[in-house]
């Protein structure tokens, strides 16, 4: 079966010449759930960029449900995010003048495939998975920093995409809001059979995703989902 998301011998240059990511070469497939560890610097922030098509390669390949990448212009890439893929980053960027709900509903609207009653369904349906059906009127300066991050991931999750990515998702947390996260992170992949990449620092929460992926000096140094 195509991978949802493949990259080949993909490397990643600034212009003066230093190496964010050399060769990594990997497949996702529906139902992992992979944690990309190393050391501060190693790349890691720079490879889910390019997994998540937010960065373009210097070299190699990125494909998306078997679609070669490289050469789609930037509204186009813009476009696939927005329907097949969820980001989650350390900072929630709900947009603060807006309530939880209006923050799930943007990009729904944006895509456009569900309207008026069904998308605010669709919304409501995911702020209550997450325990966020009461505050679904309330802006974000209103909600814990454990509710933004849930809310966050419900915005990630509002156009029903096959893949989340997402980068440090706990780093603001507390263990208790950041093992919650994870929680859910394990549902979306065991219950939804959906693809989870997750950047941590945290050993402890990274040994609950089902593939580890360990970079140093923009390499993989260890990938337990090869073979
Ligand atoms: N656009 C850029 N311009 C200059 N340097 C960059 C750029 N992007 C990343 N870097 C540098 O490249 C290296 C890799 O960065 P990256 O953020 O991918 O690492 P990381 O493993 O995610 O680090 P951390 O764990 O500290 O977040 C770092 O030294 C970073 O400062």
């Amino acid at each position: 079966m195509t991978p949802l998301l493949e990259v080949r011998n993909v490397t990643r240059r600034l212009p003066e010449g230093a190496v964010l990511v050399r060769d990594v070469s990997l497949a996702l497939r529906a139902g992992e759930f992979m944690a990309v560890t190393g050391p501060s610097g190693s790349g890691k922030s720079s490879l889910l960029y390019l997994l998540g098509l937010l960065d373009r390669p210097s070299s190699g390949e990125v494909l998306l449900e078997g679609q070669d990448t490289a050469r789609l212009p930037a509204s186009d890439l813009a476009a696939l995010r927005l329907a097949k893929l969820g980001f989650v980053f350390q900072f929630h960027f709900l947009l603060p003048e807006f309530t939880a709900l209006d923050n799930v509903l943007i990009p729904i609207r944006r895509l456009g495939r569900l309207h008026g009653g069904a998308a605010r369904d669709r919304a409501m349906g995911l702020l209550e998975a997450f325990g966020l059906a009461d505050a679904h009127q309330k802006l974000p300066e209103q909600l814990s920093g454990g509710m933004r991050q849930r809310c966050a991931i419900a915005r990630a999750l509002a156009n029903d995409p096959a893949l989340i990515l997402a980068d440090e998702p706990t780093g603001n947390l507390d263990s208790a809001n950041a093992a919650a996260v994870f929680d859910i992170f394990e549902r979306l992949v065991r219950e939804e059979g959906r693809a989870v990449v997750v950047v941590t620092h945290d050993p402890v929460l990274a040994q609950r995703a089902t593939r580890q992926l360990r970079l140093v000096d923009g390499v993989i140094v260890e990938d337990t989902g090869r073979g």
